[in-house]
């Protein structure tokens, strides 16, 4: 049987034109779908959003998941056409806004528009329709011959066409000359799947330099900030004379500011048991994130602190992996 699959349209480089002020959105998702050509599937379009994706925020994030909640009993998946800047924030928050998710959500973009010859965008739709029929339910990247799970997925170049990698796990499928091949067949953990969309947005990501003052970390949090993700360096050590980070970030912890660790290289987990200056902010309280993204740490951050989380819940949060964005020991 034709499988029915829900196109969500929000903007993104795949649906830009060139104007006198530069790229910007400007086709619906109707023309991305008769610029593809012929399809295999029954294709039902809604444009939501026209945006560049440097302007998706918290309030665009709660309008993708209700869409997506809405139409999830309607449709065998659901494609979202999206920038790629901040793409993998989306399909981060996405995972956790829509848990126990019953269908493939699967997020595409392109590095140059649907309506140039030679785009990207052709190969990438079809890409993210196959992922979409084909995938188990969960919330997905798929870029360049590539389906990742979202929650791992990260942009790491501005303009080739390779422009996302799956961190510290395999694509989830790919396509190889042999076609189309799905190889991480892992379901959701069960449950209903469940609309939340309850986030805190009072929260930080910084990144750790020689020279950094941890005044700046008390500024954020006079300011109003309720949590910290620090990009550390390494395993997840942290400047501890001097600058003493570790010891504002034990004075965080005790006024209840969460502070989550991840590190600044892209590839392996964080541990902060292997050197003191791990085990210095680790006796601090601070929460390691272990082999998480960045996107994927600050959006899960937001969520719990959303939840009304308190230091000892977002700790055992952060020690759960929710839907495969996290490797536990
Ligand atoms: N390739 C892209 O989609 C980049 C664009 N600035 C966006 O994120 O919307």
């Amino acid at each position: 049987m034709t499988k029915k699959l829900l196109l969500l349209s929000t903007g993104g480089t795949i649906a830009s034109v060139v104007s006198d002020e530069g790229l910007a959105p400007g086709e619906s998702g109707e023309e991305l779908i008769k610029m593809l050509g012929r399809l295999q599937y029954d294709v039902t379009v809604r444009d939501i959003l026209e945006l560049d994706s440097s302007n998706i925020q918290p309030e665009e994030w709660k309008i993708i998941a209700e869409a997506v909640y809405e139409h999830r009993n309607d449709y065998d998946g659901i494609v979202v056409s999206h920038g790629t800047d901040t793409m993998a924030y989306t399909a981060s928050m996405l995972t956790f806004m829509l848990q126990h998710i019953n269908l493939p959500v699967v997020l595409t973009g392109s590095q140059v528009p649907m309506n140039v010859l030679l785009s990207d965008a052709p190969d990438n739709l079809r890409l993210a329709f196959t992922a979409a029929a084909n995938c188990a339910p969960g919330v997905y990247i798929a870029f360049n011959r590539k389906v990742m799970r979202g929650c791992r997925s990260v942009k790491v170049r501005t303009t080739a066409f390779d422009a996302f990698e799956s961190v510290n796990v395999p694509p989830v499928a790919e396509v190889t000359s042999d076609g189309f091949s799905v190889k991480d067949h892992r379901l959701p953990q069960p449950g209903e799947c469940q609309l939340n969309t309850k986030i805190d947005t009072h929260v930080s990501l910084v990144k750790l330099f020689p020279g950094f003052d941890p005044v700046l970390l008390h500024a954020m949090a006079k300011n109003g900030c309720h949590g910290i993700v620090i990009e550390a360096y390494g395993l997840g050590g942290m400047t501890s004379i001097r600058r003493n980070m570790v010891a504002a970030v034990g004075e965080l912890i005790r006024n209840g500011i969460p502070i989550i660790t991840t590190s600044q290289c892209l590839y392996e987990r964080s541990d902060l048991t292997k050197y003191e200056v791990g085990r210095l902010a680790l006796l601090e309280g601070a929460i390691s994130a272990r082999d998480m993204t960045s996107e994927s740490a600050i959006t899960k951050l937001m969520w719990g602190l959303g939840q009304g989380m308190d230091i000892k819940a977002i700790t055992k949060f952060f020690n759960t992996d929710v839907a495969g964005e996290v490797t536990l020991d």
